[in-house]
């Protein structure tokens, strides 16, 4: 089973025909196994080129130099990460990659960064991402029957989080565990860039695991748990994770979590909800939903 791959290069505002076909196509991905492949998103490839290599020499850096991004707190969720210090499925044994997580880098500009090129790199990777999510939002909207900017309106970046990743490869010392443990993710949407290694698997209604196979130029987009509780979980957020791979060397990806500002309260949608299917989960405060998952990822916390 392959997930949908969706064609946005139709995308034009000024074409409500062509919206609203794009929004038929999303709906059937998300109402099915909740992922989908994106090509044509409008983030230019020479640009996803150049984060990778340059995510590929952030991680190659001894330890010391990543750590100069350290990582402070689960409300900051900012810094370096390393591996086996994140446990996406709590109580299982940790996750085998390390991490560069990013929330809310419009704010963290003026941090001292050990390589301005680099902090500039990401951040206009970042605002490429930010663009394209919107894009799918206002996508989202008219599918779901709210104002075209009902989410673009709630998702400014503070709660908008990029994560470079790097799986390492498999030692013999790692038997049983995962590069990322079984989740789902915790807010609106999530810009998904995988290299050609493989590993990502999201798992159906039914149980059954299946690879999110990597196709070139495509972005993998699903949704987190906030779309659900917004749609009455007719978009799914479903369970995913990345095994890891024999033999085949070092993965990276790139994670970009696009959430809802903190104070925004997530309530049942009126077109998802009728006296057939009343509301499934109570309104839910964004940030604080979103603060309590990673919370539960950290060892020790
Ligand atoms: O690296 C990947 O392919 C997926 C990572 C993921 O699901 C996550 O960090 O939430
Ligand atoms: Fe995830």
């Amino acid at each position: 089973m392959d997930i949908p791959l969706i064609d946005f290069a139709s995308y034009d505002e000024s074409d409500a025909t062509a919206m609203r076909k794009l929004a038929e196509q999303v709906n059937a991905a998300l109402t099915g196994i909740g992922f989908m492949s994106l090509k044509n998103i409008g983030i230019p490839p020479e640009l996803q080129a150049e984060i990778f290599a340059a995510s590929r020499a952030y991680f190659s850096q001894p330890e010391a130099e990543k750590r100069k991004l350290g990582y402070s707190s689960a409300e900051d969720n900012f810094g370096y990460q390393g591996v086996c210090e994140e446990s996406l499925e709590p109580g299982q044994p940790p996750d085998l990659k390390e991490a560069l997580t990013m929330r809310d880098l419009d704010s963290k500009l003026s941090l001292e960064w050990p390589d301005p090129d680099f902090r500039d790199l990401l951040h206009r990777f970042y605002r490429e991402c930010l663009s394209a999510a919107y894009r799918i939002m206002r996508v989202f909207s008219i599918d779901l029957d709210v104002p075209e900017d009902y989410f673009v309106k709630v998702h400014s970046g503070e709660n908008v989080t990029m994560r470079l990743l790097h799986y390492p490869p498999l030692s013999a010392t790692t038997h049983g565990q995962l590069g990322a443990g079984a989740h789902t993710d915790y807010g609106m949407i999530t810009l998904l860039f995988q290299d050609e290694v493989g590993g990502l698997e999201v798992r159906d209604t039914d149980g059954q695991w299946h690879p999110v196979t990597p196709v070139p130029g495509a972005v993998v987009i699903n949704v987190g748990d906030l779309t659900e509780r917004w749609t009455n979980r007719r978009y799914r957020s479903s369970m995913h994770r990345v095994q890891p791979r024999g033999g085949v060397g070092d993965r990276y990806s790139i994670a970009m979590f696009v959430d809802p500002d903190p104070q925004t309260e997530v309530v049942c949608l009126p077109s998802c909800t009728d006296d057939a299917h009343p509301p499934l989960y109570p309104p839910t405060s964004a940030g604080e939903h979103i603060l309590q998952r990673i919370q539960a990822t950290h060892l020790g916390a």
